[in-house]
């Protein structure tokens, strides 16, 4: 077996030096990609990018779109919320042969909810093309989904692993088509809980597939482990001092007793709900607890965890999108990708344990330049989570003013 078919094995790779602290770039910049026009894209395709309402491409898409097309392998690392889904978006739509009908493309995303989304983006911008794009999750019917896969004419799925590797299992996908394979939040997919599941399926594609991982994150260990399955890849990464964002204003409110965040969440409600809010809690149980105790003394909240029924999360997902719930408790189901540009607020009721879910979580804000604020209830326990978060990021993380609300006006 060849090493690009070795599985990835976090544990073995040697702790070194963080790659991002020391050469983000390793070849010189292609400096041409200006616009959209400058990237030659398909005229249907191009339609589709400018009635989308995108004028000018982001700085992740002028970098890494171009080499996608080159059929290259790539790691693109960009700060949340910068333009990653259209990057992989429009490339994949560049590169599918419209007359071809099969599989050509596989994209991979962490979560159903966030697989929608990116499927809705692609189809979006594909609007005036003539190419069928499938959305391959988990909590849907399965006979309905073998019936599309077999008499469609898929040629892009979007979709999350476990459901992918069953109709794979199943030969209902057949994955020897596939050229490009993409994993979005690679990170996340590429650690403990996904990393099986995506090993398998990558294992049923052709060896010389197209490789492309998207994340705002990548963490030493896992680009160290990039390298046992993807072929000179070009590596576009930002610096961890660099990736929190300009316009997002980071605030944590000292708290002597965990008691008391119920009543400093009441207390800043007017606050939260001037536009849309995220709380995030660390687990399903505290998600519905601190709902009832919100529905309790007459706060409206919506909440979702990963215990629910799909069509629940469906309903709460798309009335959250609709702006018509404004404020929703989640847990890290929602922490990454998931793009709602009216969010302005991330509260942190219980501080992450992981630091990439710092980023992430406080993301959900400040989309694509807008401004936004993430505060963090702190009480002892997590100064030094606090801390190390400032450090690792080398971001400034202030007590809240009284004057909160003028950050969101
Ligand atoms: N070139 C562009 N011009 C204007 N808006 C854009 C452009 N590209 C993307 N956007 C918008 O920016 C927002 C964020 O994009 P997207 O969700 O792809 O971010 P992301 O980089 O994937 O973020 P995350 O790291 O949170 O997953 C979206 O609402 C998208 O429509």
């Amino acid at each position: 077996m060849s090493d690009r078919r070795d599985a990835p094995r976090t544990s073995e790779a040697p702790k070194q030096e963080d790659p991002q602290d020391v050469v983000p770039e390793e070849e010189p910049e292609d400096n041409s990609v200006h616009t959209f026009d400058d990237l030659q894209l398909k005229s249907p395709l191009l339609r589709g990018v400018f009635a989308y309402g995108f004028e000018k491409p982001s700085v992740i898409q002028q970098k890494a779109i171009k080499p996608i097309l080159t059929r290259r392998d790539v790691i693109a690392q960009a700060q949340s919320g910068t333009g990653k889904t259209a990057t992989f978006s429009i490339a994949l739509l560049q590169l599918v042969d419209e007359n071809v009908h099969e599989v050509q493309s596989l994209v991979l995303s962490p979560t159903r909810e966030l697989a929608t989304q990116s499927a809705k983006v692609m189809s979006t911008l594909a609007q005036y093309m003539n190419v069928k794009i499938f959305c391959l999750v988990g909590g849907t019917g399965v006979g309905q989904t073998i019936r599309n896969l077999r008499e469609d004419g898929i040629q892009i799925v979007v979709g999350t692993p476990g459901r992918v590797m069953h109709m794979i299992r199943e030969g209902h996908l057949r994955p020897e088509t596939i050229r490009t394979f993409v994993l979005d939040e690679a990170d996340e997919m590429l650690s403990k809980g996904f990393k099986d599941q995506i090993y398998e399926i990558f294992q049923t594609l052709q060896p010389d597939v197209q490789t492309a991982l998207l994340s705002a994150t990548m963490p030493a260990d896992i680009l160290e482990m990039t390298g046992k399955f993807m072929r000179n890849p070009r590596r576009i990464l930002v610096p961890r001092d660099e990736l929190t964002l300009v316009g997002l204003k980071q605030f944590y409110v000292s708290l002597d007793r965990e008691d008391y965040k119920l009543d400093t969440l009441c207390d800043l409600y007017e606050t939260l709900s001037v536009s849309q809010c995220v709380i995030f809690c660390n687990t399903k149980r505290k998600v519905e607890q601190l709902a009832e105790q919100m529905h309790s003394r007459n706060f409206t909240v919506s909440s979702m965890h990963g215990q629910m029924e799909q069509a629940q999360r469906d309903v709460i997902m798309h009335n959250f999108r609709t702006g018509s719930s404004r404020v929703l408790i989640t847990t890290d189901l929602l922490a990454r990708g998931i793009d709602v540009q009216q969010v302005s607020l991330v509260i942190n009721f219980d501080l992450p344990t992981e630091k990439e879910s710092y980023i992430h979580r406080i993301g959900r804000s400040a989309r694509f330049g807008r401004k936004g604020v993430a505060i963090n209830f702190v009480t002892s326990d997590d100064v030094a989570m606090l801390r190390e978060i400032q450090q690792f990021y080398n971001t400034e993380i202030d007590e809240l003013p009284v004057d909160v609300a003028n950050l969101l006006a």
